[in-house]
């Protein structure tokens, strides 16, 4: 069975000390939960402060928001994977829709970065969706289609198995607007599905595939009882101990 992946993605909010009280205090609320993977993503600049503050056994990973794919030199303003390693960060967001979309992210870049990752021994969360547009234009299928087999260009099946796929409708994300859990088990079926293409059955029936986009505690059942959907990547909600530790409670329960 897949153990459920829940990891909050604080994008650019919380300051130093929130975001210290933030990961202490969701670490202490999920103390005795086991049967969940759970990541924080911080700000770049308070990585170091969480990971510290976060005991080494803990229940509470450490992820961040994005990454460079070089490894150092003049790259102004960037953060490599060594970097990364250096503070303890075990996961990082790729293609996060904002940085796709805001950003001007491409297929290509998101997959250097994610190969970088992988190369580098840091677990990638490779975000994927479509906008309310494409959604309307009946083209859901062919951009996450696009997005899965360009992010994943030149990843080998072994590497595959450190690979999260989180589906995030961009339309749903911090809008309020969840997707119905048919919709977002339509999607995460039909990603499974490309996954067992590109690699294998058995690749298809172990990754982790999280769902994103205005998840929080009220519709965290219905969308963790979709066959296909096994986490959350989780943004407003996940900036509260309370929402966050809740959310991580209700799918350990229903995974009993
Ligand atoms: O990375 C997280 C997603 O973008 C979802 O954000 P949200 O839960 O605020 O809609």
């Amino acid at each position: 069975m897949r153990k459920p992946f829940i990891a909050a993605n604080w994008k650019m909010n919380t300051d130093s000390q929130y975001a210290v009280e933030l990961a202490s205090g969701l670490e202490k609320a999920i103390a005795d939960v086991k049967g969940v993977n759970v990541a924080v993503c911080p700000p770049f600049v308070y990585l170091q402060s969480v990971a510290k503050s976060l005991s080494v056994d803990g229940n509470v990973a450490v992820g961040s928001q994005d990454v460079y794919f070089e490894s150092n030199g003049a790259f102004t303003g960037e953060i490599s994977c060594e970097m990364l390693k250096d503070v303890c960060c075990s996961y990082v967001i790729t293609g996060h829709s904002e940085r796709r979309h805001v950003i001007g992210e491409s297929d290509e870049l998101i997959n250097k970065k994610t190969i970088a990752a992988l190369e580098a021994g840091i677990k990638p969360i490779l975000c994927i969706g479509e906008l309310l547009e494409e959604r309307e234009a009946d083209k859901t299928s062919q951009v996450c289609e696009r997005q899965l087999r360009e992010g994943l260009k030149g990843i080998s099946e072994e590497q595959l198995a450190e690979v999260t796929i989180a589906y995030e409708p961009v339309w749903a994300i911090g809008t309020g607007k969840t997707a119905t859990s048919q919709q977002a088990q339509e999607v995460h079926e039909f990603v499974r599905g490309v996954i067992a293409d590109l690699y294998s059955k058995n690749a298809a029936d172990n990754i982790i595939i999280q769902y994103g986009g205005s998840a929080k505690p009220k519709n965290t059942k219905e969308l963790m009882s979709c066959k296909d959907v096994d986490g959350l990547l989780v943004g407003g909600a996940g900036l509260k101990v309370d929402s966050f530790s809740e959310m991580v409670k209700i799918t350990e329960e229903l995974y009993k």
